[in-house]
């Protein structure tokens, strides 16, 4: 298989020879962690199974971050080796550095068939810096670990979205291919890139809201939906863009998270695409622990927190969903951890699975997903939150784009 023959403007695994080499995985084992430093979700390691499977006769070395640094669940990597090795059923030998002497001289000495993963790239400094991959390429990361290796392969979609050190960096000076889980990813997630079937509704909510409306902008620029069903926060920012007046608690709640900002943005956005963005009719709020259900000109009497889309809204919306020839669902539409307002998602999820083609991404909307056991009734499923919302829109993933220009550079002459 070549690259002419996949109509891929990147190279995969199966374009190049794997056995016998020394192969660099940059791969994404970013999990939730507790307090004891407890993996609480295998769903990231699992998702690289595929790709280290097939690297069973080369020298496989892994690299991956955990956490950003001041966070709680910035730490080694130590239990992600030791659930990798569960998983694969092979040892995964934890290395407590990342290009020390100690470090290349383990790599060094790996035999075919080995596995070695490095201790977090984010305890490297370099890798924070947002940098292009010409300067990532000059970090002493790269420098020290490129001679070991023969080939780069950039299995992290889910953190291709950052032009960091080990996801760019080594593009420059090594042959470098999509891993399985990369290259799933960008096939599943182009089938509605590209997708000129119409209706295109996205339903877009959960707390990442500026996020979401930066997408929701350069999805409508590029013409890319009929409808965004807005859930979540983002209804929220979208309910006050309009000039509805939410409360004092939600107010302060929209304050609290800095996304103030956001209500002109959301406000032009509904200027010049009123058909297009959608908004609840009602909503649910919390009321010590109940949900109240109220149209939205009505949240200000009540002044209590919006906890989720209400039943008129989830009936509304099921509609355009249902019919949709493409539905990309990213974030809960509230706060579906209390069962009392999980209502919104588990509808909204159960309609987008009737969607000719369905996609979700984010965290938390997989776990609700994986609560209602319909992952196997989507489309596609991505590992990633912010690379697939930020994919979707149709921003190029700097991760990806290096890929792109190995694949032109080493293997098109
Ligand atoms: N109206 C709301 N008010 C407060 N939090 C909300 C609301 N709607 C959703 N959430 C919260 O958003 C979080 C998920 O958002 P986000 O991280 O953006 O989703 P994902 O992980 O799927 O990308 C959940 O913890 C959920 O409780
Ligand atoms: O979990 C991740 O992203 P996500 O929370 O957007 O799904 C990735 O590991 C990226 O992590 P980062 O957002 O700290 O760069």
């Amino acid at each position: 298989m070549s690259q002419e023959t996949t109509g891929k403007d990147y190279l995969t695994m199966g374009d190049v020879a794997l056995d016998d080499k020394a192969v660099l995985v940059r791969v994404d084992f970013n999990s939730p962690m507790d307090d004891n430093g407890n993996i609480l979700d295998d769903r990231k390691i699992k998702s690289h199974l595929p790709t280290l499977q097939s690297l069973e006769h080369s020298k496989v070395v892994l690299m991956s971050h955990q956490g950003r640094p001041g966070d709680e669940d910035y730490t080694t990597l130590e239990a992600h080796a030791k659930l990798a090795t569960k998983l694969l059923g092979r040892e995964v030998i934890y290395e407590d550095d990342i290009f020390s002497s100690c470090a290349r001289n383990a790599i060094k000495s790996l035999a075919k068939g080995e596995i070695l993963l490095l201790e977090n790239t984010r305890f490297n400094a370099e890798e924070i810096t947002k940098l292009t991959p010409e300067e990532q390429a000059k970090s002493q990361m790269v420098k020290k670990l490129h001679p070991l290796f023969d080939l780069f392969i950039n299995d992290a979609f889910s953190v291709s979205h950052r032009s960091q050190c080990s996801v760019v960096g080594f593009t420059l000076v090594l042959p470098s291919v999509a891993g399985i889980l990369m290259d799933k990813e960008i096939t599943g997630l182009d089938k509605a890139v590209k997708c000129h079937e119409h209706p295109a509704i996205f339903v877009l909510g959960g707390a990442k809201a500026n996020d979401s409306i930066k997408a929701i902008s350069n999805i409508l620029k590029r013409d890319g939906a009929d409808k965004i069903l807005t859930t979540g926060v983002v209804a929220t920012i979208f309910i006050m863009a309009t000039g509805i007046d939410v409360g004092e608690v939600n107010r302060k709640f929209i304050e609290d998270e800095k996304y103030m900002d956001q209500i002109p943005i959301a406000s032009r956005l509904l200027k010049e695409y009123s058909d297009k963005i959608v908004i609840p009719q009602d909503v649910a709020l919390n009321n010590g622990g109940k949900r109240q259900e109220v149209k939205v000109d009505r949240i200000k009497e009540e002044n209590l927190p919006i906890a989720d889309i209400g039943q008129k809204t989830i009936e509304n919306y099921s509609k355009y969903i249902k019919d949709a020839k493409l539905c990309v669902f990213h974030g809960p539409t509230g706060i579906f951890e209390l069962d009392k307002f999980r209502l919104g998602t588990d509808e909204l999820l159960k309609a987008a699975t009737q969607a000719s083609y369905s996609v979700a991404g984010g965290g938390h909307t997989l776990d609700a997903i994986d609560q209602l056991g319909l992952e196997s009734k989507f489309s596609h499923i991505s590992l990633g939150g912010g690379a697939s919302i930020t994919y979707l829109s149709g921003e190029p993933l700097p991760g990806i784009t290096a890929l792109k220009n190995n694949a032109s550079r080493y293997h098109k002459g």
